[in-house]
C-alpha cells in the first residue's frame, strides 16, 4: 500500500507578503495630497495589497470568480426553506448568465467558472460548467460523517485546481462563491465543531426558515454535533464530518492561493466557515484573506470575529454565489486608483501638514 498522503499539500508553506512593496506603499499613501488617514480603510487595503501583490502600486483589473456548487445530506432532515432540486437547477442558471453572480461578473469584466462537485438533481448545461463529481450529495451529517476520507481529498484538492487555473490565468484577485441548499447548516456546524460556539448562537435562517424552522435546524445541529463532537480531534476531522463538497473546495482553493501567491476576497457566511477550515488547517493562509461583507445570516459575526476581519460592507446580503465579494470589487479597485494615480504634494505643488 502506497503510505503517500494525498493532502501532504495543505499543510506545505504559503508565500509570505512582501515587507518592501507594503512599505513603499505606505511611504507612498503618506505623500499623496489628503490628510494622511483621510481615505480610512482604502488606504489600507492598497498598503495590504501591495504587500501580497508584490508591488508598489497594485491593480484588480484580472478578477476570476470560482462558483463550487453541490448537494447536502443533511437537507434530509429538512432545514432549508428551499428544496436541495434548486442546487442543480441554479447551476444551469449560473452557465446560462441568469444568477446574480453572473450578472455581477460581468459588470466586473471577471472570469467566471462554475465548478459542479456533485448535486442529487441533474443539470441540463453542460457548457460553462466544469462538472468534477465526488457524490450526488454528502451524507447526512446529523447520521454519520459527511464526507470520506477520499471525498474529502478530492474536494480539496478541486479548490486547489481552481486556485491554479486562476493563477495560470494570471489573476490578481480570486473570489469563491458557493451554491449548495443546507449549506448554512453546514456552515453553522463547522463553526460549532472549530469551537466559536453552540448551534443556538450560531443557527440562523439560511435562505428564509422563520423562527420554527430555526428552532429545528438547531436541535438537528445539536443531535449532529453530539453525535460527532467525540471525534472532532483534529481541523481535517471537523471538515470531514460536518463540511460539504463546495465548502472544502472553497478551504482549498483559499489555501491553494495563500501558496500561489494570490490575494483572496471571502464572501459572507459559507465562505466564511470555508476560510476558517482553512486557516485551522494552515493558518498562514490567514495573511492573503480580505473580507468583503457582513451576511445577514446572524452566526457570521461570530465566525468573523473568530478570523480577526474587519468586513468592508454591510449591505444585508445572505446570497452566496460569491456575490458579496463581487459587489465589494469596485471599492477596492477604488482604493488601487487613487493610490496609483493621486498626485503626491510635491508634484501637485500643495502644502503638506505643519503640525
Ligand atoms: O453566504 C452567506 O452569507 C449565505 C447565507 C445564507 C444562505 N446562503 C446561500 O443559501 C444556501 C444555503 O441556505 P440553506 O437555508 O439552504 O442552508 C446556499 O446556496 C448559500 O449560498 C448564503
Ligand atoms: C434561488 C437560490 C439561489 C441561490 N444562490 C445561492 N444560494 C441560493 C439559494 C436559492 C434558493
Amino acid at each position: 500500500m502506497s503510505d503517500i498522503n494525498p493532502l501532504a499539500w495543505l499543510r506545505s508553506s504559503v508565500r509570505r507578503p512582501d515587507t518592501s512593496s507594503t512599505a513603499a506603499a505606505a511611504t507612498r499613501q503618506a505623500q499623496l495630497t489628503k490628510p494622511p488617514g483621510s481615505l480610512g480603510l482604502l488606504e489600507t487595503l492598497a498598503i495590504r495589497l501591495a504587500g501580497l501583490q508584490k508591488r508598489e502600486c497594485p491593480a484588480l483589473e484580472r478578477v476570476w470568480i470560482s462558483v463550487f456548487a453541490a448537494d447536502h445530506g443533511i437537507a434530509a432532515e429538512p432545514v432549508s426553506a428551499f428544496p436541495q432540486s434548486v442546487t442543480a437547477q441554479m447551476i444551469d442558471n449560473f452557465a446560462r448568465g441568469g444568477a446574480a453572480i453572473s450578472v455581477l461578473a460581468r459588470q466586473l469584466g471577471a472570469a467566471l467558472e462554475i465548478v459542479n462537485l456533485g448535486t442529487v438533481g441533474s443539470p441540463s448545461q453542460t457548457q460553462g460548467v466544469l462538472h468534477q463529481l465526488i457524490a450526488p450529495s454528502t451524507a447526512n451529517f446529523a447520521e454519520t460523517a459527511a464526507m470520506s476520507h477520499e471525498q474529502l481529498a478530492r474536494a480539496l484538492q478541486a479548490g486547489y485546481d481552481s486556485a491554479t487555473r486562476a493563477h495560470d490565468d494570471g489573476c490578481e484577485l480570486f473570489i469563491g462563491g458557493d451554491m449548495g441548499i443546507g449549506n448554512s447548516s453546514s456552515a453553522t456546524a463547522l463553526a460549532c465543531g472549530y469551537g466559536l460556539g453552540a448551534p443556538s448562537a450560531l443557527a440562523g435562517p439560511g435562505t428564509g426558515l422563520g423562527a420554527r424552522g430555526v428552532a429545528h435546524k438547531v436541535s438537528v445541529l445539536e443531535r449532529a454535533l453530539a453525535l460527532h463532537g467525540p471525534h472532532l480531534d483534529s481541523p481535517l476531522e471537523v471538515l470531514r464530518r460536518l463540511g460539504g463538497f463546495e465548502i472544502a473546495a472553497l478551504a482549498g482553493a483559499y489555501i491553494g492561493c495563500a501558496q500561489l501567491g494570490i490575494p483572496v476576497l471571502v464572501d459572507g457566511f459559507i465562505s466564511s466557515a470555508a476560510a476558517l477550515a482553512a486557516c485551522r488547517l494552515n493558518p498562514d493562509t490567514r495573511d492573503w484573506l480580505l473580507f468583503s461583507h457582513r451576511s445577514a445570516e446572524p452566526g457570521h459575526v461570530i465566525l468573523l470575529k473568530a478570523l480577526d476581519a474587519e468586513p468592508l460592507l454591510d449591505l444585508g446580503m445572505r446570497l452566496g454565489e460569491g456575490s458579496g465579494a463581487a459587489v465589494a470589487v469596485p471599492l477596492l479597485r477604488s482604493a488601487c486608483l487613487l493610490h496609483a494615480q493621486m498626485a503626491t504634494f510635491a508634484e501637485a505643488g500643495v502644502a503638506g501638514r505643519q503640525a
